[in-house]
């Protein structure tokens, strides 16, 4: 796999750390989770393919234990606020002093500068001060965020991923590692840059969802079905949109131009009245097959179902049963492999990976017995 050989020390954190660190295992990296003591469960959903130490850092042996795991590996991913890795003793000049090699990447909402860099906050709040979140939500209604997706994932998890792998290429070269500042307020408008960038077009001159792509537009919308469920409609080009029209049963010439924005909302009330009347099943058959752009609203449980998901192996069932996307993109020599098996117990390898990081067995039963590092083997062997 493209990123074996790779030893992460992930500490972890809520959501997008953990997705960041999910991407690296199952493109091939070794990553070790660093997870509290005395926590009854880990809150890390995205634990795939990852091992876990449970370490007190509230203790200076813990502390040490753990600069020691981090200056062994390639990379240290830390989701806390700024200050706290400092506060701690492991802050990156500390790290790369002993190891210039490493890769330090810092997943934070604000950055490690500026006026927020300190304060709380989450997906919605990144999302807002990207400038993106205005611009989402229906006509007339207040700003919506789209789950948690934009920020702590793309802007957050997946930026960060992205960063660490250019470093590890850069290092290649260098034989230099470097600190990773990764904003999740930066991370998502980047992701966002289309929507800055293609204002000269006027695709976003009209208020938040009456324009082309924001729910504006009654051809790039979701419509209802009469079983209640949901058709996606994407249907932009006017030769796809010809298509559209035609499967629909309607006849261009009794309707409004396409681009005739004044007339949208009346074209969506037909398109509203001729979507209800047969069943998502019923509208798949007429449109599979043809270039107008209609898709169904796959629930989480229907992907792997579908048979262009099952063509080409897009979902997959894990040892617990439960579906997984494949990790993406697929590299054709070297694709990841994602693990099959249950998500590790907080500190279930505690033992085996301060072995291999070369702590005496001594050392290791010692830190222990005092609390400071948790062992929890006997309950994965159960
Ligand atoms: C919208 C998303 C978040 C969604 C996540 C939800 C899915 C989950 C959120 C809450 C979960 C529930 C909850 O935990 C209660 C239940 C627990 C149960 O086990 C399971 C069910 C639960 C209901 C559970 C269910 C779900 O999991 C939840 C609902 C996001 O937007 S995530 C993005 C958040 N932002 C960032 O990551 C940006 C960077 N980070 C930060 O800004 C801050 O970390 C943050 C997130 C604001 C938190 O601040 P906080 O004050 O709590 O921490 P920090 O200042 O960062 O400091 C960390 C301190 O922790 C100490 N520490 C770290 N590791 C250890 C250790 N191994 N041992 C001891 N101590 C440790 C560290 O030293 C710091 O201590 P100090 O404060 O003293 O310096």
């Amino acid at each position: 796999m493209a990123l074996a050989g790779v030893r992460v020390i992930e500490l972890a954190g809520l959501a997008p750390a953990p997705f960041c660190g999910m991407i690296l295992a199952d493109f091939g990296a070794r990553v070790i989770r660093v997870d509290r003591t005395k926590v009854p469960m880990t809150v890390d959903t995205q634990a795939r393919g990852k091992q876990s130490v449970a370490l007190n850092l509230k203790n200076p042996r813990g502390v040490a234990v753990l600069k020691r795991l981090c200056v062994q590996s390639d990379v240290v991913l830390e989701p806390y606020r700024k200050g706290v890795m400092e506060k701690m003793g492991l802050g990156p000049e500390d790290l790369l002093k002993e190891n210039p090699r490493l890769i330090y990447a810092r997943l934070t909402g604000y950055g490690q500068s500026g006026s927020y860099a300190k304060a709380a906050g989450h997906d919605i709040n990144y999302l807002a001060m990207s400038g993106l979140l205005s611009m989402l939500g229906r006509s007339s209604e207040k700003p919506y965020a789209p789950l948690n997706l934009v920020a702590d994932f793309a802007g957050g998890g997946l930026m960060c991923a992205f960063g660490i792998v250019l470093a590890l290429l850069e290092r290649s070269r260098s034989g230099q590692g470097q600190i990773i500042d990764a904003s999740m307020v930066e991370g998502a408008a980047y992701v966002g840059s289309f929507m800055w960038k293609s204002r000269s077009l006027g695709l976003w001159n009209r208020p938040r969802g009456e324009n082309l792509l924001d729910s504006g537009a009654p051809f790039y919308d979701t419509y209802r079905t009469s079983d209640g469920k949901y058709i996606a409609v994407g249907a932009i080009e006017p030769q796809f949109y010809q298509q559209l029209i035609q499967g629909l049963g309607l006849y261009e010439a009794d309707l409004p131009a396409q681009m005739s924005v004044s007339d949208w909302p009346q074209l969506r009330q037909t398109f509203t009245r001729v979507f209800a009347s047969k069943t998502q099943e019923e509208w798949i058959r007429v449109f599979d097959g043809t270039d107008a752009c209609v898709t169904p609203v796959l629930s989480l449980d229907e992907v792997l179902s579908h048979p262009h998901n099952q063509a080409r192996g897009s979902f997959f069932k894990d040892s617990q049963g439960e579906i997984s996307p494949r990790p993406a993109p697929v590299l054709s020599r070297s694709p990841a492999e994602p693990c099959h098996s249950r998500d590790p117990f907080i500190g279930e390898h505690t033992r085996s990976v301060l072995k291999e990081y070369g702590f005496e067995q001594a050392q290791i039963e010692q830190l222990l017995s005092a609390g400071i590092a948790e062992c929890n083997e006997a309950k994965a062997r159960l």
